[in-house]
């Protein structure tokens, strides 16, 4: 029979572990401690609706793989086991927390679906939370860490009863209960991932390695973003799933290819030794309103050097040129070439951001674990994109041959076959419809109108 000191001490360490929690799930922005988890629907992951009508919290100490069992909340008094005034004030107690907690929960928002976006803050993750908000039985959480993503891109949605966004590098472990993961966190463009190339393949291995560690504890789905770049400068062209690639490990680009790679391996040895279920997509070059301006991709350095190619004539805008003082400051306008980084016959493939949200999306609603190549096979060179730019924007801008970067790939074109047979999908806009929508993105965050 346990004893009423024992009993108290039990009591001590549950609300110790209760108040923890609180603190934690309070300053993720998560649900309170007890509190309900709403049923869903019935062709959605049974696993997880077991789990969230389990009565139980899960947690974790310091590892990403440690599970802790949670506190089981009482939920009625039992007038029975009432030993003395002591237990009668603990039941009281327990029961208590228990009704605020179901309060809460029933003032909140019944969704069916809770997501987590990690990288949700970037050019794409933002483009996909839109996506996922536009549907309202989904709530979407963001953990970011504004290296190059911002809070700007979702301004729409803060604020919003089914949205949170948490400042959160995926190197730390983070503890939320979702359904499902879409992991996008590490930098993608070829600048700022090598700016700091031990902390982009931590983001890659150890970021990787806590999601999955999430996804195995709160039994959710993830999907992975990686890349063609696993593909490295490869020797088989267009590039299917089956290719093992070209990749250098000790390059300069390693930190970025090789770490999703080593992402890719997590991936799969978490779903083959934990039966975790896994998308994974292989990324191609992908272009779109909400690039960073600075962000240094080609596409993006193009439409920014011909808008900046502009002559500067106050008079040409009625004075009001520039309203971006940033803009003004780093671009005085005085013309600037569009860069193409020799040769200029290496290719890419170039995908618009809705049409890469979509394939992401079907890619985690359906049965195949990937991976998935998800990019537009239509092929350039960057001399063609540079000529392209040109002749969509300004026909004056002039075009330089520049110094290339360490083990640029020499081609690069996705083949889509698996994507169309077992999403049924394929990219819709062309290179030529979706270079003016950035365009128009482009100028109005430079201030710059159209001429
Ligand atoms: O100003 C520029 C910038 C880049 N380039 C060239 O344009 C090509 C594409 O370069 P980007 O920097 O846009 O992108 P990369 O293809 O090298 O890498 C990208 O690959 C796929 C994604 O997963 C990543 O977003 C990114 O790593 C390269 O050949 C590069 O040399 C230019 O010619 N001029």
């Amino acid at each position: 029979m346990v004893t009423n000191k024992e009993k108290k001490k039990k009591f001590r360490k549950d609300n110790h572990r209760t108040k923890r929690k609180e603190e934690v799930l309070t300053e993720t922005g998560f649900r309170k401690q007890g509190e309900a988890r709403p049923e869903k629907e019935e062709n959605q992951n049974s696993k997880s609706s077991v789990r969230r009508n389990s009565g139980r919290v899960t947690g974790c100490k310091n590892s990403s793989e440690e599970e802790v069992p949670g506190l089981r909340i009482q939920r009625s008094l039992d007038f029975n086991s009432f030993e003395s005034v002591e237990n009668l004030f603990f039941d009281v107690l327990n029961c208590f927390m228990f009704q605020t907690s179901e309060r809460i929960s029933h003032c909140r928002l019944q969704s069916n679906m809770r997501i987590l976006v990690t990288g949700g803050a970037g050019f794409i993750g933002s483009h996909l939370v839109d996506r996922l908000m536009g549907n309202d039985k989904n709530e979407v959480i963001v953990a970011d860490n504004y290296f190059t993503g911002s809070k700007d891109n979702l301004r729409k949605w803060i604020g919003h009863p089914r949205f949170e966004l948490i400042r959160h590098d995926v190197t730390e472990p983070l503890l939320v209960e979702v359904d499902q993961i879409y992991h996008l966190a590490c930098p993608a463009s070829p600048i700022f991932y090598k700016y700091n190339p031990v902390k982009t393949i931590k983001t890659n291995v150890i970021g990787t390695l806590n999601m999955l560690g999430l996804a195995k504890r709160v039994g959710a789905r993830i999907l992975l973003t990686s890349t063609s770049e696993v593909y490295g400068d490869p020797l088989v062209h267009p590039q299917d799933e089956s290719y093992w690639g070209n990749v250098n490990p000790i390059g300069v680009r390693s930190c970025y290819d090789e770490g999703k790679r080593v992402a890719e391996t997590l991936m799969f040895d978490y779903h083959r030794q934990h039966g975790i279920e896994i998308r994974i997509a292989r990324i191609f070059n992908t272009y779109g309103p909400r690039m960073n301006i600075d962000d240094g991709r080609v596409v993006s350095n193009f439409i920014a050097q011909a808008l900046r190619y502009y002559p500067l004539l106050p008079s040409a805008f009625n004075g009001t040129a520039i309203v971006d003082a940033s803009a003004s400051a780093l671009h005085p306008c005085s013309g600037e070439p569009l860069t193409v980084q020799a040769p200029g016959t290496q290719t890419r493939s170039f995908c618009y951001v809705s049409d890469m949200v979509d394939g992401l999306i079907r890619l985690m609603e359906g049965e195949h674990t990937g991976p998935i190549n998800i990019g537009n096979p239509g092929e350039f060179t960057m001399q063609e994109l540079a000529e392209t730019v040109k002749e969509l924007i300004d026909h004056e801008v002039t075009i330089v041959s520049v110094e290339n970067t360490p083990d640029d790939p020499r081609q690069r074109k996705p083949d889509i076959t698996k994507a169309k047979e077992l999403l049924g999908w394929e990219p819709t806009i062309k290179l030529r419809d979706g270079l003016p929508l950035m365009e128009e993105d482009f100028r109005q965050r430079l201030g710059i109108p159209k001429k």
